[in-house]
């Protein structure tokens, strides 16, 4: 119907003539679009309030007990004690009342907000108390807080948190493959040496503290000095986002926490990382085990004893809770969670490991400890394999399980070819964390270290294909340590027996590359025991006679492999390849190196096999691969003495019952 001068004809045919004419035209076979009937709303705002359907009511709670007298809690109960909750937790500890929360989006204003505003809460449950203060709080009934309302964005859905950071949140944006690109701030890394773990009497007594242990002290009063700075912040806020979610997929032993967090790129990560809950799991959720105050864009006060700089992580065991001030990292909160798992869950005989872990067809089972950037995502995220999770685990009597409902993974470099099922899990409802990105095409360029070099991705595990759900296995087979060896010293792949096992568990060696802790951008040859030194609670010689006690009952094979360098030093050599480095875990996997040809490599005694299929065989002995011979033996010895010198302080402790074993792990180290 164009005009004659190309132009579309205003059409001012009756409505009514046109729709019998389009019924005509119908009848003839052909449908024109302009068929369809028009929209039913009779202004915008009802045309706008159709497009959203009302989330169906949650059913009411079951009661699991056996009680006759049990009644059925109406889905009104159910909200009203969810918000008692919310507001319970978000008590100061000098007023008597929890603050006044209402679910819902401050800017909804009318909407569902109003119907469901919840009464000022009761008072927080009590804590267990150890100590007595001379400090009395004041208690102050009015306050400003007091009157306005704390608007809760509860548990929302990805595409929620992806609207909230869009509006709300500087630096979040869109990529092209639908990811939520964000900034963390001023922290592109965790800042270890900002953590502090409240020492009462009981953790005193039970946590490893001094030389070496990643606990540095805090007393109860000044974690109630934090904990009442982030709530006062969280509680100034016109919202704050509340995440109820699991940790470990082991049934007998999932611990129920709470995240409460001042931005949607927080709540969302933690979606992501945590154990997502069903509709039903969340009805019956209760009391969190632990909470989390995130109040990470709000620093913490340096004139607060024991303040060394404005950034604040800190663990109180006995109240349960982790406070975190001035650091907008989101790994933060994931790995104070871990640090309690490794408090939780040896006092349950279960060893948590700082480890990868992916299973193959036939059942077997692998674990891949390494310190940050050596490859445990990269590596236990195998297209041939089914993957239970690519950081934090518990080995228990039944096997092992995933503490986490997702994956983080670095992306510096990401390529497809390499890296593809990683590649593919960056879409709709993945975090991006500081990468770079075309400000037009949305392109992300994983090369740019602009921002960092500790560029992440967090997304739910189920974006891998093979993920194995729930996230739970049998007994390990093989116990792989990886070391990223800047030194270009140590062979590509090793088979260790018990011993050596335990040796390089404590030692715990790498050299780290990129700036996961805060403030470190060149490589440095570090020694962190137990493959995570920064997030275990109790002496190391604890996790490692756990590890060689469940090793040696279920007949584990341990291996050291290098993932980094080969053919010299960083800055000479090159980092090994990856295809190689997968070869080398395939045929770990396989068993074809159980039964290789092995030598014994000087001074460091591993045992390297002379054949692999796949890899060249010049570079299994990494002294094929130097020019320079003499430089060789003086870097290998060079790090010799390092990892004697680290391991002195270890020399004074027993290993578990075993003293035979104790002395034959100290005899497993390099000799100089
Ligand atoms: N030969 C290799 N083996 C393993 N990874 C390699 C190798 N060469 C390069 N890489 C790169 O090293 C990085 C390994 O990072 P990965 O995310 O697996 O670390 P991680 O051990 O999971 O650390 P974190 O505990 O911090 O998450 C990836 O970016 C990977 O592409
Ligand atoms: O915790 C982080 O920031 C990332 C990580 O997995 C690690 O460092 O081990
Ligand atoms: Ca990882
Ligand atoms: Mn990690």
């Amino acid at each position: 119907m164009a005009a004659p001068n190309g132009l579309a004809r205003i059409d001012t045919t009756h409505p009514e003539k046109k729709a019998a004419a389009a019924a005509a035209k119908h009848e003839n076979g052909i449908c024109h679009d302009d068929s369809s009937a028009p929209v039913r709303a009779q202004n915008i705002d009802e045309l706008h309030s159709m497009q959203r359907k009302r989330s169906a009511p949650t059913t009411p709670i079951k009661d699991t007990g056996a009680s006759p007298f049990a009644v059925a809690v109406s889905d009104e109960d159910r909200r009203k004690q969810q918000l008692q909750s919310i507001s319970a937790s978000l008590a100061s500890l000098t007023r008597e009342t929890g603050p006044k929360v209402v679910r819902g989006d401050p800017a909804r204003k009318g909407e569902a907000a109003a119907k469901t505003s919840a009464p000022a809460a009761a008072p927080p449950p009590p804590q267990p108390h150890h100590h007595h203060h001379h400090h009395v709080a004041p208690t102050i009934s009015v306050s400003d807080s007091s009157l306005k309302f704390t608007h809760v964005l509860y548990n929302l859905s990805p595409g929620e948190l992806y609207e909230q950071a869009i509006k709300y949140e500087k630096g979040s944006f869109i990529t092209a493959t639908g990811a939520l690109a964000t900034l963390s701030g001023a922290k592109t890394g965790r800042s270890p040496r900002d953590k502090r773990i409240v020492k009462d009497e009981a953790a005193a007594q039970e946590l490893w503290w001094g030389k070496g242990s990643p606990n540095i002290e805090m007393d109860e009063h000044t974690f109630l000095t934090n904990r009442e700075r982030a709530v006062d912040y969280l509680n100034s806020l016109d919202k704050v986002y509340v995440n109820d979610q699991f940790l470990n997929w082991d049934p007998e032993n999932r611990i129920k926490v709470r995240i409460i967090s001042a931005r949607a790129y927080h709540s969302l990560f933690m979606h992501n990382m945590c154990i997502r809950p069903t509709e039903e799991e969340l009805e019956s959720f209760g009391t969190p085990d632990f909470t989390i105050y995130n109040a990470g864009k709000f620093p913490c006060n340096r004139y607060t004893h024991y303040m060394t700089s404005s950034t604040s992580v800190d663990i109180n065991l006995g109240r349960r809770e982790m406070v975190i001030l001035g650091t907008q990292y989101a790994g933060e909160m994931k790995k104070g969670l871990f640090g309690v798992m490794h408090y939780l869950m040896p006092k349950r005989r279960i060893l948590s490991l700082h480890s990868g872990c992916n299973m193959g067809r036939d059942g077997d089972v692998a674990l891949f400890f390494g310190l940050s950037g050596t490859g445990k995502t990269t590596l236990s995220t195998d297209h041939n394999r089914l993957l239970i999770g690519d950081d934090e685990h518990c080995w228990s009597d039944n096997g092992v399980s995933n503490i986490e409902g997702g994956c983080y993974a670095k992306c510096i470099d990401l390529s497809r070819e390499k890296e593809p099922d990683i590649w593919n899990a960056i879409k709709f409802g993945t975090v991006l964390e500081n990468v770079v990105f075309d400000e037009h095409t949305r392109e992300v360029d994983y090369t740019d270290k602009s921002v960092t070099e500790n560029t992440r991705a967090a997304y739910p595990i189920e974006y891998i294909p093979n993920a194995k759900i729930p996230c739970v296995g049998p007994h390990p087979k093989n116990v792989i340590l990886l070391a990223c060896d800047a030194f270009g010293v140590l062979p590509p792949v090793s088979k260790l027996n018990l011993a050596q096992t335990m040796y390089h568990f404590i030692s715990g060696y790498t050299a780290l590359v990129a700036g996961t802790e805060d403030g470190i951008k060149e490589p440095q040859a570090t020694f962190s025991a137990c493959f995570g030194a920064a997030f275990i609670m109790l002496h190391p010689t604890k996790y490692a006679a756990m590890l060689a006690e469940k090793m040696q009952t279920y007949g584990a094979t341990g291996w050291l492999v290098n993932t980094g360098w080969s053919g010299g030093r960083y800055g000479v050599g090159k980092r090994i390849k990856l295809p190689y480095t997968r070869k080398i875990i395939d045929a770990i996997h396989s068993g074809e190196l159980l039964t290789a040809n092995y030598q014994k490599t000087e001074v460091f005694g591993l045992e390297i096999p002379t054949a692999i299929e796949g890899v060249p065989s010049e570079i299994l002995d990494p002294i094929n691969t130097w020019t320079d011979k003499a430089a060789y033996k003086e870097t290998l010895l060079k790090l010799a003495g390092l990892f004697g010198k680290n391991f002195e302080v270890f020399a004074s402790y027993k290993i578990g019952e075993d003293s035979t074993l104790t002395e034959e792990i100290l005899a497993a180290g390099p000799k100089v």
